[in-house]
């Protein structure tokens, strides 16, 4: 919930998400609901009591202890998704919300090797995930791109193999998916070894980006940059760690994908205040803030902006600041930037013109 008196006016900022994994915004309620319809056995009430109800999953949410604690109920939480029309649900319960939250421009993250390994062909995620795109577009007026991530608890081979496949190929020529990330487990698995495919994805013109210091250490958001050649960072928490690291980040202009809740609910910190937003801001660092994945952690982008708003009472130049380097950033057209750079200047003039 959010106390400060700018939640209005976090409202109405034109929003930019950048870091939002489709799969995280399976809801129980959908997700019991495609289990049912798909006939898909979930963990028996015997080996784990949380897939007793509902209430009893959300419940179990509550008490991730870890990343990988975390991403056990996600995997089998996605592995009710197995037609079209289901990654068609999962896209549209998201779009639904980002839309109320007030996002403008949404880049979406997938993990297709987690739909592969389970007998779902790419073209059907991405058909299912394109038409929801579609209905955003011209119901919402949401822009959106996909960004294909990989997963870095398989073997690299598993990845090389995806990245090969001439569908996914295919994708990234006609711009059906204009990205790639690396995510899933960070503990001792460093970037680099996804080398072979970002150097490859490079002269493809696909944007690039990792998860990289949500857990692990801030030398592998350097390995991230150096050795992977990635334009942003998902997450990138620990980079306060290493002060010559994070003036070169600042210097680069490389933004963070920040996501606040996520952070809190995985315990890679101990509370909202403990996330680096002050430093970040002071250090001159870019980044966005996102909701991860916000079925799980029970906060979509405008949970997110209220509570760092709760902890750290920032300005309402900040919050410009955030939300301006939140386009500017963005995987879009320069025309689709200076539409959404207009209407933050016109809210923000707005809200002071009010008095509030
Ligand atoms: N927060 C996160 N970190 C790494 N991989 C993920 N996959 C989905 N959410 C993730
Ligand atoms: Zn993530």
């Amino acid at each position: 919930m959010c106390k400060s008196p700018l939640h209005p006016l976090l409202h109405r900022l034109p929003k930019t998400e950048h870091h939002i994994h489709v799969e995280g915004a399976l809801t129980p309620s959908l997700l019991f609901t495609l289990a049912s319809r798909n006939n898909i056995t979930l963990p028996p009430t015997d080996q784990d009591a949380s897939f007793a109800s509902q209430d009893a999953l959300l419940a179990r949410y509550q008490r991730f202890t870890s990343l990988d604690d975390f991403l056990h109920y996600y995997y089998v939480g996605m592995s009710v998704l197995i037609h079209a029309a289901d990654y068609e649900a999962l896209a549209w319960d998201y779009f639904t919300r980002a839309h109320a939250d007030g996002v403008r421009h949404a880049e979406v993250f997938f993990d297709p090797q987690a739909h592969l390994s389970r007998g779902v062909a790419y073209a059907t995620v991405l058909a299912g995930l394109t038409r929801a795109k579609e209905r955003a577009k011209s119901e919402f007026g949401i822009s959106v791109e996909f960004v294909c991530c990989f997963l870095r608890h398989l073997p690299v081979p598993d990845s090389v193999a995806t990245f090969g496949l001439p569908e996914v190929r295919a994708s990234f020529e006609d711009g059906r998916v204009i990205g790639i990330g690396l995510d899933s487990t960070e503990k001792d698995m460093p970037p680099s070894k996804w080398e072979e495919i970002y150097k490859a994805a490079g002269p493809l013109g696909v944007r690039r980006t990792a998860h990289a210091g949500e857990e692990g250490p801030a030398g592998y958001i350097a390995e991230a940059i150096d050795t992977l050649g990635c334009e942003r960072i998902d997450h990138g928490l620990r980079l306060v760690e290493d002060p010559d690291l994070m003036k070169r980040v600042a210097e680069k202009g490389i933004m963070l994908t920040l996501c606040p809740i996520s952070n809190v609910f995985l315990k890679c910190v101990k509370n909202m205040k403990e996330v680096p937003i002050r430093k970040l801001l002071d250090a001159g660092v870019k980044f966005s803030i996102n909701s991860d994945d916000p079925a799980y952690f029970g906060g979509y982008i405008l949970d997110n902006y209220c509570a760092v708003q709760d902890a750290f009472d920032l300005s309402v130049e900040e919050w410009q600041r955030i939300c301006r380097t939140g386009i500017e950033g963005s995987w879009c057209g320069q025309a689709r930037k200076n539409e959404l750079l207009e209407e933050l200047e016109k809210v923000v003039t707005d809200w002071k013109a009010s008095g509030t």
